[in-house]
């Protein structure tokens, strides 16, 4: 498993394109029949990206997990969660089995032991991208589709920022214990997310971009507000956000993403605001 150190703000503002992308991009997630993880020590987040082909594949398949993780099996002292955003799917959690549709999330609990993941059609295969935090209670396992997410919508046509946000792991929606995960979607023509921008000092974030033709881009904007920076992702690529950067995206086209938060709290709304004309 690839492991990624935190970077100090400090530092971060002296990184190359190449070093900025080294630390903080996270490509190749999808590879038909494997399981992609990316380690962060920030706050320990698991990045993964799912993709089973005809045989399906466990959560810990490949991985040395007490070397790694050092408990006897994955989800020991770890939640899980994730959201389908390819072909029709399923997850089968200690014998039950979820099915999991295009845009179709599920929250895993700490103490499943045997996680597995298959796609109904190996010719458009299930794609579960999904996040993994510590976690010290065991919740519920939930199916959540996008209807019993809670919606909120944000941004203007004018603004070219009009968006529904989609939050899945969320207090009004399930429990867990540190992981909040939803799915931003935006409106046709639309382009700006997350601007005007903000930090959270609380919670780091992960964003991955999807539903971007190939031949388009999302110049995601992180640093900390006076000292910007951009990476510049493709479909279907993730970036970890430190809890001292903005994250925010601007698209060639409309695109949708999927935003993931853990740290000290889980107040979706505890977020310090940046006037756009603040940042440089
Ligand atoms: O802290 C919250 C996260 O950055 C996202 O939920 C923001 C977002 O989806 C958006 O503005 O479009
Ligand atoms: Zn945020």
């Amino acid at each position: 498993m690839e492991i990624r150190q935190p970077a100090n703000s400090k530092d971060a503002k002296h990184y190359t394109t190449d070093r900025l992308r080294e630390e903080f991009l996270i490509e190749d997630l999808f590879i038909p029949g494997e399981i992609k993880r990316v380690y962060s020590h920030i706050d320990r987040i698991i990045t993964m990206g799912i993709c089973p082909s005809d045989k399906s594949l466990g959560l810990g398949e490949n991985l040395d997990i007490w070397k790694t993780l050092g408990t006897t099996y994955f989800l020991e002292r770890r939640e899980l969660g994730m959201i389908n955003v390819g072909g029709k799917g399923s997850v089968t959690v200690d014998g039950d089995v979820f099915t999991l549709n295009a845009r179709d999330g599920l929250y895993v609990a700490k103490g499943a032991k045997e996680v597995t993941f298959a796609s109904d059609d190996p010719s458009n295969p299930a794609k579960f991208y999904t996040l993994s935090a510590p976690a010290h209670t065991a919740y519920k396992n939930v199916h959540i589709d996008m209807t019993k997410a809670k919606q909120v919508d944000l941004g203007s046509q004018e603004s070219c920022n009009k968006r529904t946000i989609f939050q899945y792991i969320h207090p009004e929606v399930v429990d867990s214990c540190q992981l909040m995960m939803g799915l931003t979607k935006m409106a046709d023509g639309n382009v700006w997310n997350t601007m005007p921008a903000h930090t959270h000092e609380r919670r780091m974030e992960v964003y991955f971009y999807f539903d971007l033709p190939e031949d388009a881009a999302v110049f995601h904007y992180m640093g900390e507000p006076t000292e910007t920076r951009h990476i510049l992702t493709k479909n279907e690529q993730a970036v970890i956000s430190p809890s001292w950067s903005i994250h925010s995206g601007c698209g060639t086209c409309a695109y949708s993403f999927i935003w993931g938060m853990v740290g000290e709290n889980k107040a979706f709304d505890d977020m310090d605001h940046i006037k756009i004309v603040d940042m440089k």
